[in-house]
């Protein structure tokens, strides 16, 4: 029936018409009637992906693409059992992750759900009613719907406008580009004229009628919005992926040379290089770390109502070491109020007749705290101008622009307009015709009033002859000033607890406000941030803590980064400059993390590694988010970050545990095969024990790490991690290379060497799982490549307890067992076990030895 974006040229009537509404919008009846022919209003870009591109994504892992080309290598060799194995590795762990994925997507799509968001229609009860603005599930948006837009607000459906003021969208989630896009029904083309779908309002109001909703809409036709660039978590992962990459790479042509050069053997030693390579994939990465993500953010949302929306955010919000928060709003109430003792009554006066004209033009959207502290005001002083003038145009309030104008029609002077301009002193000002002692006293009066920390704005007004064509900010210049306005903002209770509690836990707080600086710096001050000595309005050296958006636009990327990491407040900032402080951040090699609320943060919230918004901040904002917080309480950020770094925690575990252990296996399969005549162990045993150890360390993702991970930022570090890894991997041969002594002596014969390791190798695993894991007893292993201090010790949660005992029982039964058989084991002589007792005794101290002397020190002053 009604065939929707190619009417999009067609004049407003037309549109209106083929669509079957009209601009009072449509009956409840019509809605409901066509929302059951339509169906909901849900822009899915694509549907949720099947298991076979899923299964294609996840063997283009880094650790499948070396498990086929070892599989490969080993077919070539006709070597068929070690080929099997790792087929089979191969097919397990592309399942495992596309299983794990498919949990992850399902768990971040309920998260999600948990955020709903509304959209402002015009509705009418039936057809003779007066047409009725009502907020809407955006799911309920229907075709011929009329819709009212707002700064902050999510373009809900493809929408024709009708009507506009000063209308500009970020359509980043379509095109990728960041700047502002004007809108409005007079534009010459299509693109002008329609608002897609899945746009941010950046500025201005409009009306407009929805032409396609859902699956119809520009967005789904597009597919996947553009991806953002790599996070946080992606490149720590993918750091510690390549670092055993490399090594798997390295262990097959040391195999093979120190085996031709010690036992003069040759090709035939490639299936085993092959088998010890692969013994070193960490093939239950992607479960734990999904495991952890998911129980972390179902714990966060049940207990704190905090909502991760895309998962792997919670490992950013862990390794996050700088939190870069907006001012109003989010560290003050935002709920202004006018100090008429401290601002000029003349003044007061226009700006009140400016927010009431923008409140009469759109129809109350798009009202900020400003106009909203102005019109609540209570009048003292009669209205600046007569009776019976009317307002003709509105310049609105950008963030880029800090300042608004209403254009008034006097009866009185039906030749003229009347400019009436409101905004940051600044800005205003520089558009004001006064001489130099006068702006240099209002300039100082604005300074010393921010000073006390409040919000100062600059009022003027003009006259300029009436005119065919509309006003531009070209004729917001040569002002005269009224005076200046003064609201008041309160810090936000808790708002300092919180701040404390961030920089206590190694989180650097960095405010960046639009605002202006000595109103910041005196909130910051109350927040207890340190800015230093010296005044803000001094540039660089005497106070380099202070940053303005006019310096940040005077440095290079490079000085940027540098200054960046310095500064705690930057003030006057634009959307932009906030984006460009952020990615200044990361290429410092800072995690970044974004707190904000309003539709001047939507970039920065894009930029960051992490982007945090509270419930109620605008639409637009929780969109760009990955995290939305219950409320404006900020002490919930803090819980988050701690949730994050518990699952990074945790992940870090099973990865130096698994890594260890296997790195251990390695060097003694190394030495082993040059002094055996026989394969230190067989493709099938190296499966079994892989599978063992898998799905005990699954446990990791139900681990309760110690507090010491909790006290500063949780990060993958490739370095630390390579480093422990080796230790604890030499100490892990060396028990091995015991054993294999106390075996040439107790045992003999192939099948009876290989119980013998693959019963030590079980009971070693299971004792490093305990003795490695952080907040274990021995005082070591923390986070991620950390330790942890004496006496932290966390009590080892269940589901570890019955994995580790199991894994050491399956280790001492098994070869007594009848699947001893078909794996080729064999029971050993009891003198082993005593002797066995002995050597694991010997490593469980040298282990506790090694532990307490890393964490001494890690904690050494
Ligand atoms: N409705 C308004 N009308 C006119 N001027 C305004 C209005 N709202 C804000 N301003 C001016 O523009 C400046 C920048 O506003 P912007 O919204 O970018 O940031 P902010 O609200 O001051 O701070 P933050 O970035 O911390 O949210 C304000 O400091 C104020 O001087
Ligand atoms: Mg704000």
């Amino acid at each position: 029936m009604v065939r929707v974006n190619e009417r999009a040229g067609a004049s407003v009537v037309g549109v209106l018409r083929g669509l079957g509404s009209r601009p009072r919008g449509l009956t409840e009846g019509e809605a409901a009637e066509r929302l059951a022919w339509a169906g909901e209003n849900v822009v899915r870009p694509l549907p949720a992906p099947g298991w076979a591109p899923r299964l294609l994504r996840a063997a283009r892992d880094p650790f499948t693409g070396v498990l086929f080309g070892l599989g490969v290598v080993s077919a070539l060799d006709r070597a068929w059992g070690t080929a099997g194995v790792i087929l089979v590795l191969v097919g397990v762990s592309c399942v495992l992750r596309a299983w794990g994925e498919m949990r992850a997507d399902r768990a971040a799509a309920a998260l999600g759900r948990l955020v709903p968001s509304t959209a402002t229609v015009r509705r009418r009860a039936t057809e003779s009613c007066a047409p009725l603005a009502r907020e809407v599930p955006v799911e309920e948006i229907v075709p011929g719907d009329v819709v009212q837009l707002a700064p902050g607000d999510v373009v809900p459906a493809d929408v024709r406008l009708l009507r506009s003021r000063g209308f500009t969208v970020h359509q980043a989630a379509l095109t990728g580009e960041s700047a502002p896009v004007p809108k409005s029904p007079d534009a010459a083309d299509d693109d002008g004229r329609l608002c897609f779908a899945g746009s941010d309002v950046a500025s201005g109001t409009a009306s407009g009628v929805v032409t396609a909703t859902g699956a119809g809409t520009v967005l789904a036709a597009t597919g996947e919005p553009p991806r953002r660039r790599t996070t946080a978590f992606g490149r720590a992962v993918n750091g510690v992926s390549w670092t055993l990459v490399r090594i798997m790479a390295l262990a097959v042509p040391v195999v093979l040379a120190v085996n031709a050069a010690v036992r003069g053997r040759g090709w035939e030693t490639l299936p085993f290089a092959v088998a010890v390579a692969v013994g070193l994939t960490p093939e239950m990465l992607p479960v734990v770390v999904t495991a952890a993500f998911v129980r972390g953010a179902r714990d966060l949302a049940h207990d704190d109502g905090v909502i991760v929306k895309r998962l792997p955010a919670l490992h950013d919000l862990g390794a996050m070491d700088v939190l870069c928060t907006d001012k109003t709003g989010t560290l003050t109430c935002g709920t202004l109020v006018v100090d008429a003792a401290a601002g000029d009554r003349d003044a007061v006066a226009w700006a009140a007749l400016g927010s009431r004209w923008l409140l009469d033009g759109s129809d109350g959207l798009g009202l900020d705290a400003v106009d909203e502290a102005l019109l609540a005001h209570p009048s003292d002083v009669p209205e600046p101008l007569s009776p019976g003038h009317s307002c003709v145009d509105v310049l609105p309030f950008t963030p880029a622009r800090r300042l608004s104008t209403v254009v008034l029609a006097r009866p009185d002077r039906p030749g003229t307009r009347m400019l009436v301009v409101k905004g940051a002193v600044e800005d205003v000002l520089a558009r004001c015709a006064v001489d130099e002692p006068e702006r240099e006293a209002l300039r100082r009066r604005a300074d010393a009033l921010a000073g006390g920390g409040l919000r100062v704005l600059a009022v003027a007004t003009a006259e300029r002859p009436s005119r065919g064509r509309p006003f531009t900010s070209a004729d917001e210049r040569g002002l005269t000033p009224h005076g200046l306005v003064a609201l008041r903002d309160e810090t936000a209770p808790g708002a300092r607890a919180a701040l404390a509690a961030l920089t206590a836990a190694g989180v650097e707080v960095k405010v960046l406000t639009g605002d202006h600086p000595g109103t910041a710096a005196r909130v910051c001050r109350d927040l207890g941030l340190d800015l230093g000595p010296g005044a803000w309005d001094v540039p660089d050296a005497a106070c380099a803590r202070v940053l303005t958006g006019d310096r940040v636009d005077t440095l290079d990327d490079e000085a940027l980064a540098e200054l960046a990491s310095r500064a705690i407040l930057f003030a006057r900032c634009t959307p932009a400059h906030k984006a460009r402080v952020v990615d200044a951040l990361r290429r410092a090699g800072r995690v970044a993390g974004y707190l904000g609320d309003g539709v001047n943060d939507l970039p920065a919230l894009r930029a960051a590694d992490v982007g945090v918004s509270p419930r109620d901040g605008a639409d637009a904002a929780r969109a760009a988010a990955d995290v939305v917080l219950a409320a404006k309480d900020l002490t919930s950020i803090g819980t988050a970050v701690a949730a994050g770094r518990r699952a990074t925690g945790n992940i870090a575990t099973y990865l130096r545990v698994a890594v260890s252990s296997n790195l251990g296996n390695v060097i003694s399969m190394l030495v082993a095969g040059v002094l055996l005549p026989f394969l230190p162990m067989l493709p099938a045993q190296v499966l079994a024990q892989n599978l063992c150890f898998d799905a005990a360390q699954l446990a990791f993702a139900y681990d309760r790490p110690g507090p010491s991970v909790l006290r500063r930022p949780a990060r993958l570090r490739p370095e630390a991690f390579t480093r422990f890894v080796t230790l604890y991997g030499v100490f892990n041969a060396a028990a091995d290379l015991a054993t294999f002594g106390v075996l040439a002596v107790v045992a003999s014969g192939e099948r009876a060497f290989h119980a013998g390791w693959f019963t030590e190798n079980l009971i070693t695993q299971a004792m490093i799982m305990v003795m490695l894991r952080s907040g274990s007893a021995w005082g070591t292993g923390a986070g991620t490549g950390g330790g942890t201090g004496p006496g932290e010790r966390t009590a080892l949660p269940r589901p570890l307890r019955i994995a580790v005992a199991a894994l050491a029982a399956i280790g001492l039964l098994l070869p007594l067992s009848p699947l001893a058989a078909p794996l080729r084991l064999r029971a050993l002589p009891p003198l082993y076990y005593g002797l066995l007792a002995v050597v694991l005794a010997a490593y469980g101290a040298g282990l506790a030895l090694a532990c307490r002397h890393r964490s001494r020190r890690r904690h050494a002053p």
